[in-house]
């Protein structure tokens, strides 16, 4: 009988770079498409939030955030504070197509409005509160994933990025909804209740432009490849997988989409609840360098990774193994259709 989990979601390093100062790649493809691989190299946290108790009080998951993001900035063992700090997909509400209106607020940021945007002025406490953690520590932080309701009345599984002041400077709007029926595995449907979102998301910073995408979005290798194409040196994702495919599909995905595109790939999963008949995650959040190398991993427990994204790592991966320059658009169409 398929396990049906419609209704609910909710520290230990297993497998380790130095940094390095600024590079500028250029990478070119065969005929046309350029990438242009810049910034500085830099400290990756990903924080596996455990939900508090059965997942369904939002302030205590919020406040638990708050004081989890105040551990990391203290930089783990080595006490080296992390310039970006990520956490995990639906982090302030159970996981559950039937919770999802409930617990979604109204961000009102739009790509097209995103100047103007304010944060004062959201109606969002969840927005607010990691805004001000943002600034708080100075740090770039990929608020994992909330639920958010649109002007429009519509529910979307939305990751949030802050810069270093706090400004929302990117919402992702999770692209692929996860509706899978595996027999004896798992069932879900998100689209009972979610909208997919119509855009892609790159973050600029000044450590080079981040992709962000959420779960479900690293099987579509077209989201990772065309932000790799237009310059991505990571693609972040802020996911949830589970008893099912985590153990079959979690670290190869992201292998996958690390090789295909010479990139860095990280995945941060909630921690796995230990009890209660809801969601449980698979949890091991971790860090693919270019090659396919894990960085760093967790196991299913609540803990902080910290992951060194050295970027001289692409610079000899697409030297050494040169796809960029070897494709040959002659014999097969450019999916990516990313123009030079
Ligand atoms: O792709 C999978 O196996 C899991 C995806 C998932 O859990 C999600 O999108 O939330």
């Amino acid at each position: 009988m398929p396990l049906r989990l419609g209704s609910i979601r909710q520290t230990a390093a297993l497998c380790s770079t130095p940094r390095r100062p600024l590079l500028v790649t250029t990478a070119t493809c065969r005929s046309r498409a350029m990438a242009t691989v810049s910034g500085q190299s830099f400290r990756l946290a990903m924080i596996q939030l455990a939900a508090v108790g059965d997942g369904s009080d939002k302030a205590a998951n919020l406040a638990h955030a708050k004081e989890m993001v105040a551990e990391t900035v203290k930089g783990g063992k080595e006490g080296r504070k992390p310039d970006v700090v990520v956490l995990p997909e639906i982090f302030n509400s159970p996981y559950a197509t039937n919770m999802f209106r409930k617990y979604a607020e109204r961000i009102g940021w739009t790509p097209e409005t995103k100047d103007s945007f304010d944060v004062a002025k959201t109606e969002s406490e969840s927005i607010k509160l990691l805004s001000e953690a943002a600034k708080e520590h100075g740090v770039w932080l990929i608020g994992g994933s909330i639920p958010e309701l649109s002007e429009d009345d519509k529910v979307y599984n939305s990751s949030p990025t802050f810069d270093k002041q706090g400004n929302l400077v990117a919402i992702h709007r999770k692209v692929h909804l996860f509706d899978i029926s595996i027999p004896n595995g798992i069932t879900f449907k998100e689209s009972e209740t979610l909208t997919g979102g119509d855009w892609q998301t790159l973050v600029d910073t000044e450590h080079g432009k981040i992709g962000v995408g959420i779960c479900y979005d690293v099987r579509f290798p077209e989201l990772a490849m065309t932000a790799a194409r237009k310059g991505a040196v990571a693609m972040v994702y802020p996911a949830a997988f589970n008893l099912t495919t985590g153990p079959l599909h979690w670290d190869l995905v992201q292998r996958a989409r690390a090789i295909d595109n010479q990139i860095f790939v990280a995945m941060c999963s909630p921690a796995r609840a230990t009890s209660g008949d809801g969601y449980k995650a698979w949890g091991h959040s971790s860090v693919w360098d270019p090659m396919g190398r894990c960085l760093e991993q967790l196991d299913e427990k609540e803990g902080i990774l910290f992951a060194d994204i050295d970027l001289d790592a692409l610079k000899s991966a697409r030297a050494g193994i040169p796809v960029t320059v070897q494709r040959r658009f002659d014999v097969y169409a450019d999916v990516s259709n990313v123009k030079p």
